[in-house]
């Protein structure tokens, strides 16, 4: 994967409930105003394209038996979400926020699931994914997002509802892919209220030079 020279890419990750949708409308009101001259895409996998609502529901709520079916189905929506959104917009200079990228696969499917990582980083290198400049990683013991899920509405879709083993391999792997790319990534503690999570998020913008 390679950074691309324009605009800004920044990516926000962590397991379900670490509290990632919930900052990042916030996050992207606020890259707006740092920056108002830069419009920001804020967007999200899996279905952050035109069509991808439906793609999100099918792979999101399918039963899928084969372990690699659920990793071509979130390959091929970030291909379209790539081509179609993210790629235009850093083109023209734009500052795109999106929860979830190829960070989640490799957690998800790697740590969580067992697949192999190298195979799945050839898959993203091979597919001409762009590197992301600043990968801010919420982190939340599983315990408390467990418990935030609970008091968050509506149905669990089929990765939430793995249990406490299964995310504790996810949060496992995405603090080890952080520490083994320290320049790229930012681990933001995710406990407390939302006002304390904000501020350290921010702080983990401001704390680089990005372009
Ligand atoms: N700092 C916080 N303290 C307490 N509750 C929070 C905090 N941040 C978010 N929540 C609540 O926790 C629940 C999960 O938050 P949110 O949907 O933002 O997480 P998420 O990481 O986007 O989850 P998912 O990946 O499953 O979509 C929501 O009900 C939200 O209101
Ligand atoms: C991109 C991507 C996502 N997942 C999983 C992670 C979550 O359980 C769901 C997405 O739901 P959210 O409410 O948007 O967090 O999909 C995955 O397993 N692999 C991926 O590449």
């Amino acid at each position: 994967m390679e950074t691309t020279k324009e605009g800004l890419f920044l990516t926000l990750e962590g397991i379900d409930g670490c509290g990632k949708s919930t900052q990042a409308g916030r996050l992207a009101s606020w890259l707006r105003e740092r920056d108002p001259r830069r419009p920001v895409l804020w967007t999200r996998e899996p279905g952050g394209w035109p069509g991808g609502a439906d793609f999100r529901e099918r792979i999101l709520r399918g039963q899928w038996e084969h372990p690699w079916s659920e990793v071509f189905l979130f390959l091929a929506d970030r291909c379209e979400h790539v081509l179609r959104e993210i790629l235009p917009a850093l083109a023209r200079g734009e500052q795109v926020l999106c929860e979830r990228y190829h960070d989640s696969t490799l957690a998800y499917q790697s740590f969580g699931r067992g697949l192999p990582l190298e195979a799945l980083r050839r898959f993203s290198r091979d597919c001409r994914f762009p590197l992301p400049h600043r990968t801010l990683l919420l982190d939340l013991p599983v315990e408390d997002a467990l418990r935030r899920l609970q008091q968050r509405e509506g149905a669990a879709d089929r990765l939430e509802g793995e249990g406490r083993p299964f995310l504790e391999r996810v949060r496992r792997g995405f603090l080890c892919l952080a520490e083994a790319e320290p320049e790229r990534y930012a681990v933001v503690d995710a406990r407390g209220d939302e006002e304390q999570v904000f501020a350290r998020l921010c702080r983990a913008v401001e704390e680089r030079t990005l372009p």
